[in-house]
């Protein structure tokens, strides 16, 4: 005994036995927590751990409301994959690597969906992650649609596809938001697109033979407002034909006062607080209103209808209205009401993308000389200053500038709500439960992108022209291979943006328009980036916060 307490005593073991009983502490403390956190997350109650920044009560609710700024910044804290503040944050993660975030607010929970896997999950599945819950928030909290409409809506628990979900009890002929979806995407991203693009050039090149911007120039206050204003008359009247701003020449100014707050409204805030925005949203409803009364009494006759005429502008206006027709719930209130949404849509997030798409090329001098080779190379007619557009699209320079920039400047929250109890990775989702993917964590994600080597890094952070560029034998590509449920601009799956198509074609087509006409001189020092206004964090392209005064000169067209 004398021996061993001897031994025992010896400095060497006493070493060897603390730090045995500290392994020992360490690996009983490592096996309860991860058989507590087991626990939590196989139990059909267990919820994923709540992100950052929570208060008592409204949770996370004034940060949604009126801090996006704190928001990103928590969302990019859990990209990083830090712990959450519950035990240890890898035993939360699924084997993706894609854990779900708890947000809490007042009445409910949203919960965050990341990694491609599970976005997937949610975004492909729309019968079970369904889309209509967001929609009646859209039309009661933004539009404020009279009741017998949200049931309506509400009730149709058939789909948008073809084929009825199963167990759906809507007849073929009471399934609306299919009827709707069909006239509309159908139109928008196939047979319509032709037309639209047509008649989008056409205005934009019809602005440039018409504006005062002569070879002396002319200094705009904010380069923003200018592209803002043509790029919405010329899509508004490619879409509805000339007659809507021609009869409501204010509609630019309500509908962009009324964007201004929609993200609020979305989330459900009381609108009487924004007096203005209700003022503005209903000016638009009104001059839809008198557009849609106009095209009505005009409307041209036939079994076939036009792809586009003068009063209803693109065939899939017109193809909508026969779809609210058939339903008496939608009176003409409603139908303009839900017209101007799709004003809203077709507007607010293309202005942003291609203000930021040209800002970063006219921005940096190399960028913008190797951009106007690219564009003169795809030039047909110099005399009407038509491009090979198809030429145009194709350039893997054009094509990786305009990804880029949906990858930097889109935030959008993408919404939806379960139809009964199902798995996502190893978590039960209980019924009723609202999830949000949303496109920054995503495109913010380093693990996810090109950035660069070691000696020329190009963080995520920070805009990269040639990030979708692949260098091959014959050039470089461009690439958005493997991309799927990390590249989010436009959403995914059934109810993936039908505008995208046209979107493409706006950016690239504005921008070789105007650099091909004109010549811009920012006055900012090089370098210079407005900042974002986080104010749209969630509803789609963030528009530049601050104004940007800007000299255009016209130019004698290159060749
Ligand atoms: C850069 C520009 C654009 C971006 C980033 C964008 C983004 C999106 C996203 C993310 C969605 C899906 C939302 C969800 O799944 O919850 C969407 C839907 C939609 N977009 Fe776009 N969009 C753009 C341009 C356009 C344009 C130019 C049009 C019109 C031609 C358009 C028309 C629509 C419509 C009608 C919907 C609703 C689809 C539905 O309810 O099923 N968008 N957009």
């Amino acid at each position: 005994m004398a021996s061993f307490l001897l031994l025992l005593a010896s400095e060497d073991n006493w070493k060897r036995m603390v730090s045995s009983l500290l392994c020992l502490a360490v690996l009983s403390g490592f096996l309860q927590t991860a058989l507590r956190s087991f626990r939590l997350r196989y139990s059909k109650h267990a919820k994923p751990p709540e992100a950052p920044g929570a208060v008592p009560i409204l949770g996370h609710a004034l940060m949604f409301l009126r801090d996006p700024e704190k928001l990103a910044s928590i969302l990019a804290y859990v990209i990083a994959l830090k712990p959450c503040g519950t035990s240890f944050d890898f035993l939360h993660r699924s084997p993706a690597g894609s854990p779900l975030t708890r947000f809490t607010l007042p009445t409910t929970d949203l919960w965050l969906v990341r990694g491609p896997e599970r976005i997937y999950d949610v975004l492909m599945s729309p019968h079970i992650f369904d889309f209509v819950a967001v929609s009646v928030l859209f039309l009661r909290n933004v539009l404020e649609m009279p009741n017998n409409i949200i049931r309506m809506i509400r009730y149709d628990n058939s789909g948008i596809g073809r084929k009825p979900f199963a167990g759906s009890n809507i007849p073929p002929n009471r399934r609306f938001m299919h009827l709707k979806y069909k006239a509309t995407h159908d139109v928008i991203a196939r047979s319509g697109l032709p037309i639209l693009v047509y008649k989008f050039e056409e205005n934009l090149m019809q602005w440039i033979t018409q504006s005062s911007i002569d070879d002396t120039g002319m200094t705009v206050p904010d380069l923003y407002v200018l592209l803002r204003d043509v790029l919405f008359r010329a899509s508004v009247n490619a879409f509805f034909g000339p007659h809507l701003l021609g009869d409501s020449p204010n509609l630019t100014e309500d509908l962009w006062q009324f964007d201004e707050d929609v993200g609020y409204l979305t989330k459900g805030f009381p609108a009487f607080l924004k007096p203005q925005t209700r003022v503005a949203r209903d000016r638009c409803i009104q001059a839809v209103k008198v557009w849609r009364s106009r095209a009505k009494s005009n409307q041209p006759d036939g079994a076939s209808l036009p792809e586009w005429d003068k009063h209803w502008g693109s065939k899939f206006m017109r193809l909508r209205s026969d779809v609210f027709n058939k339903f008496e719930e939608w009176d003409d209130q409603s139908c303009a009401a839900t017209d101007t949404a799709i004003l809203w849509a077709t507007n607010t997030n293309i202005v942003p993308a291609t203000f930021w798409f040209i800002y970063e090329i006219i921005s940096s001098t190399p960028l913008l000389a190797e951009v106007r080779a690219e564009v003169s190379k795809a030039v047909i007619d110099n005399a009407t200053s038509k491009f090979d557009n198809s030429k145009l699209l194709s350039s893997p320079l054009l094509q990786s500038i305009y990804a880029e920039t949906l990858r930097m400047y889109v935030a959008v929250m993408m919404v939806r709500e379960t139809t009964k109890e199902c798995h996502l990775g190893d978590w039960t989702v209980p019924k009723k439960q609202s999830l949000v993917v949303c496109s920054y964590t995503e495109h913010m994600d380093a693990r996810h992108w090109n950035t660069g080597t070691e000696q020329d890094p190009h963080p995520v952070d920070q805009f990269w022209a040639k990030r979708f560029l692949q260098d091959t034998d014959s050039g470089p590509v461009f690439s958005v291979s493997e991309m799927g449920g990390k590249f989010l601009p436009y959403g995914l799956g059934e109810r993936m943006c039908p505008g995208r198509h046209f979107a493409k074609h706006q950016m690239i087509l504005t921008l070789a328009h105007l650099v091909e006409n004109f010549e811009f001189e920012l006055s900012a020092p090089s370098g210079y980036r407005p900042a974002l206004n986080m104010h749209h964090f969630g509803t789609g392209t963030l528009p530049p916060a601050d104004q940007i005064p800007c000299h255009i000169r016209r130019v004698a067209r290159r060749l």
